[in-house]
């Protein structure tokens, strides 16, 4: 299947050290370390008779499971994963990526198909023998997480009960997501067992804990390693730090993080996935990730095709208001996240949707880490079709029913700058791996077009002007 597209191109003029080169796969540049690539071999075949049975036992569950899962995954992915131009284009199978069976059961009992760009040019560099270290970019919801799980759980040795594994996640609610999908990823290995380093988990301190995946947010992760000593950092084979961008813009989790890696050991795999590299990411990244295979998008494909965007152009806050009825008064949105810049205005707008007759709920930072959870947890389940929100504690959620994201105020930086990279993480809330999404930004004065100009200018994608008088205007766009 297109393989020719396929093809490697060397650009030595763009090589960053001697042993490494760049390399464009297909329009995508990824550097490729030269010394890590020549002794990498696939993951070792030797099996004992209990491993073999246990594989054909795995085997004949996950024959059943494919076929369920073609049948029920929807045409619009099968679609996407067809076109070369698309992030979830894949040219190969998860059986071609030869992950353990049970892992492929894992993959197939959560309904996935095939493998997405991102997965499938990720986890052979993250499966390989010697381990690789890897820097990865992808889209939003494009499959990262499910990504490196994999690879987490393919290194594990279960026969060993002490911790191999670590994950490092910016937030509370992003730790908790992970290790869903670990649960998930995990369902046939229940040798595998997950721990959370997260506040409020206390687990006494003094022997070492036997869970072989800790998934945590840095500072819990870091007591647990040095305080605690609940975790022994030299047995430690996969470090993942999972949403760069988001973790470096939290105070003190940079320190925490290089602080934990350098206590690992030097043959450790190193992990960072990020959905924007702004330089104070690169040089984080470079920082943390020794000698990486690098996988990076160019800034015109960081946006995804299937989120369509549009604003609106608003005179004052109730204006917004009525223009966000009048949307909801023409179109079906299944379930929505609509972004205020503070929680005054989010609890205002709360209230008044509410009085308005919507299932409305409020996600805010001043709630504890517990309270955000359960919220959350309400809206994946439904209970509530619109979240509404300020920055923080929303960044990464992956719910799939999302279908319309409102910036009510457009994100600013503490500067008062256009903030891409917030922009850029909250549109990614909808257009959930190959979903259609709607991305409305409300514009009421000439400073907040000059921000929307700016980011439009940014991603080189055009935002389009939506009259919400107009409701055939607004119904054409859903389609
Ligand atoms: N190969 C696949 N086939 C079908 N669905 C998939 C596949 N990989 C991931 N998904 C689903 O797509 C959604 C997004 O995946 P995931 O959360 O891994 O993306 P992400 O790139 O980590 O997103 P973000 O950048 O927002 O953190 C999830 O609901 C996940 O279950």
């Amino acid at each position: 299947m297109a393989s020719d597209s396929w093809a490697f191109s060397v650009d030595q003029q763009e090589a960053t050290n001697k042993t490494s080169e760049v390399l464009w796969i297909r329009d995508r540049r990824v550097i490729l370390n030269t010394e890590a690539k020549e002794t990498a071999k696939p993951p070792d075949g030797d099996k004992s008779d209990e491993e073999e049975k246990e594989d054909r036992a795995a085997q004949s569950l996950l024959n059943k499971l494919i076929r369920n899962s073609l049948v029920n995954n929807t045409n619009q992915v099968e679609v996407l994963q067809r076109d070369p131009n698309s992030p979830l284009y894949s040219v190969k199978t998860f059986e071609e990526l030869r992950l353990k069976p049970q892992l492929l059961q894992g993959v197939y009992g959560m309904g996935f198909n095939r493998p997405s760009k991102i997965q499938e040019t990720a986890l052979p560099m993250m499966l390989a023998e010697p381990p690789q270290n890897l820097i990865a970019q992808s889209q939003s919801g494009t499959g990262k997480t499910a990504a490196f799980v994999l690879a987490m759980l393919s290194h594990i040795n279960s026969a060993n009960k002490w911790t191999q594994c670590l994950c490092i996640s910016p937030t509370y609610e992003l730790a908790l997501q992970t290790g869903k999908v670990v649960e998930q990823m995990g369902k046939f290995y229940p040798e595998v067992k997950l721990a959370y380093a997260i506040r409020g988990n206390r687990i006494e301190g003094g022997s070492t804990i036997q869970e072989q995946v800790v998934i945590g947010t840095p500072g819990t992760m870091s007591d647990w390693l040095t305080k605690k000593k609940l975790i022994d950092p030299k047995k430690i084979r996969v470090f993942v730090l999972d949403e760069a961008d988001v973790l470096i813009a939290m105070q003190g989790h940079q320190d925490q993080s290089i602080r934990i890696q350098r206590k690992l050991p030097k043959d450790c795999q190193m992990l960072l996935f990020s959905a924007t590299f702004e330089d104070s990411v690169w040089q984080f990244a470079e920082r943390i990730v020794p000698d990486p295979n690098i996988i990076r998008l160019k800034r015109e494909e960081e946006t995804l095709d299937t989120i369509k965007q549009y604003y609106v152009h608003c005179r004052s806050k109730q204006d917004k208001f009525d223009a966000l009825c009048n949307i909801y008064g023409a179109i079906t949105i299944a379930q929505a996240m609509i972004f205020c810049h503070t929680r005054k205005t989010a609890a205002w707008l709360t209230k008044t949707m509410s009085a308005e007759g919507h299932q409305v709920a409020l996600l805010s930072g001043e709630l504890a880490v517990e309270q955000r959870a359960a919220i959350i947890q309400r809206f994946r389940e439904g209970k509530e079709k619109v979240l509404i929100t300020t920055n923080v504690c929303s960044r990464g959620i992956d719910v799939e029913q999302v279908s319309v994201v409102i910036n009510f105020d457009l994100p600013l930086d503490k500067d008062g700058n256009p903030d891409n990279e917030t922009y850029l993480h909250r549109i990614g809330r909808t257009g959930r791996f190959g979903k259609r999404g709607l991305a409305i930004n409300m514009v009421d004065s000439e400073q907040s077009m000059a921000v929307l100009k700016a980011i439009e200018e940014h991603f080189n994608k055009k935002i389009v002007k939506l009259d919400t008088e107009d409701l055939d205007e607004i119904e054409k766009i859903a389609h």
